[in-house]
């Protein structure tokens, strides 16, 4: 049965911790698969324990040895084919759906209700186009699908749009050097969550595969991977969570081992972000310490968060409680996450008195009416950044009541007991 997660914050709010956080979701993801694809030449190194790569893994493995069963659900499955089931992980979905075109057999790709309505044609398309045997299983251009692998090379170009996910440019470039003939990917469009994008490349480069991005175009041809070994940093998103804190606390020196202001996730970025709130980053032996130094810079401009979308719920839910009128752009990709987190944010953030309106792809808080109540109760949907983005406001309100805490496993599974080390009362309800 599912729980709730009450949490509080009693005496002063002053927080003065170290949190050791888990590896990088998207980089174990990417590790992962390029290491399958290398039949294991390339090793991984810190894999997060986050519940989309524990998935991840866990079928790659079952995968190298036996076709078995990998999920649970048995919906549509063709007699002979074998069942993968991701759950609600975005990543490996996308990943998946490349990788098994490329490899030998009859698979049906499925994943959680919510995963269904979460868009894979354009991908699928792409696949279908190189030469991959994909049909969609329930929906056209939804999950789950069929796949029949391994695809037989058509083309080595294909043009595909940018501006949906990023993740089905990463999923297409990780199979490209296996391809006979390469890939060469046109990005029609502009591109969002654009570091994904480097970050695969980065991690392919490290992995010995060169590319080369000219113009709109990226070009991999075939040629192999060498032996090396990918050392996964800790969870720039999760840090976002950290920042938040900081950010609402009267005083906050928190410590982030391992973590590395130049990182290949694009969320590092939270850094400059958090400065408008009067966050400072610092360099340490360790590696990352944050502070609040109580001076809120100008909140004039509006912040473009087209390249770190898994950001905008902490920034926005921040901004909401500080009382800042700010206005965003680049979040047109938030419906089609975990839920629609426009709209979860909306109904949410109307518990404090806060609304956020769009107009012409601009959203804007408003916190004239914003108002902190003694209790309020969180919904999640099924949204692991809505429990994360949420649960920090215990520091303004006496009981935050977050419900489904589970969902926080998706990406950071020790969330609840790092509030913990830090000082929040958390009661499982
Ligand atoms: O490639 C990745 O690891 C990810 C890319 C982003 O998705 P989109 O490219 O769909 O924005 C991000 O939101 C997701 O959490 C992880
Ligand atoms: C959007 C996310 O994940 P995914 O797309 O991989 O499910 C996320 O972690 O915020």
């Amino acid at each position: 049965m599912s729980k709730n997660a009450l949490v509080s914050f009693k005496g002063t709010k002053n927080i003065n911790t170290e949190i050791q956080l888990t590896g990088s979701k998207s980089e174990c993801n990417r590790a992962l698969i390029i290491s399958a694809l290398s039949d294991k030449l390339v090793k991984v190194e810190n894999l997060s324990n986050a519940a989309d790569t524990v998935t991840l893994d866990g079928i790659l493995k079952k995968l190298g040895v036996e076709s078995s069963e990998l999920g649970e659900s048995a919906t549509l499955k063709a007699p002979n084919s074998t069942l993968v089931d991701v759950g609600p992980a975005g990543t490996a979905m996308r990943f998946l759906s490349a990788y098994l075109s490329a490899k030998n057999g009859n698979f049906l790709l499925t994943g959680t209700e919510r995963m269904k309505q979460r868009p894979i044609g354009i991908l699928a398309e792409a696949l279908k186009t190189i030469g991959a045997n994909i049909s969609y299983a329930e929906n056209d251009g939804f999950p789950p699908l069929n796949i029949v692998g391994p695809l037989n090379q058509k083309t080595s170009k294909v043009k595909i749009k940018g501006d949906v996910s990023s993740q089905y440019i990463s999923a297409l470039l990780m199979i490209a050097p296996t391809l006979p003939d390469g890939l060469t990917l046109e990005i029609d469009g502009e591109l969002t969550s654009k570091p994904y994008v480097d970050m695969t490349l980065d991690m392919l480069a490290e992995a010995g595969i060169k590319h080369l991005w000219n113009g709109n175009s990226i070009s991999i041809s075939a040629q192999p991977f060498k032996s090396s070994t990918l050392v996964v940093e800790p969870d720039w998103s999760a840090a976002s969570y950290w920042y938040s804190i900081a950010a609402l606390a009267h005083e906050a020196e928190i410590s982030l081992p391992a973590l590395k202001e130049k990182s290949l996730q694009g969320d590092s970025k939270i850094q400059n972000i958090m400065r408008i709130f009067g966050i400072s980053t610092e360099k340490t032996e360790k590696g990352i310490a944050i502070s609040n130094l109580g001076v809120s810079l100008d909140t004039d401009q509006i912040l473009d968060l087209k390249t770190c979308p898994d950001l905008a719920q902490t920034i926005i839910v921040v901004a909401a409680a500080l009382g800042k009128n700010m206005a965003f752009t680049g979040l047109e990709t938030l419906k089609i996450k975990e839920t629609n987190r426009i709209a979860a944010l909306q109904n949410e953030l109307a518990k404090i008195g806060v609304t956020l309106t769009e107009d012409n792809l601009v959203y804007t808080l408003n916190t004239d009416g914003l108002h902190f109540p003694d209790k309020i109760t969180i919904a999640t949907y099924e949204d692991h950044r809505m429990a994360m983005a949420f649960a920090p406001l215990a520091l303004l309100i006496n009981e935050v009541e977050i419900e489904e805490m589970q969902v926080v496993e998706k990406s950071y599974p020790y969330f609840w007991e790092d509030l913990k080390k830090a000082g929040f009362e958390v009661k499982e309800i």
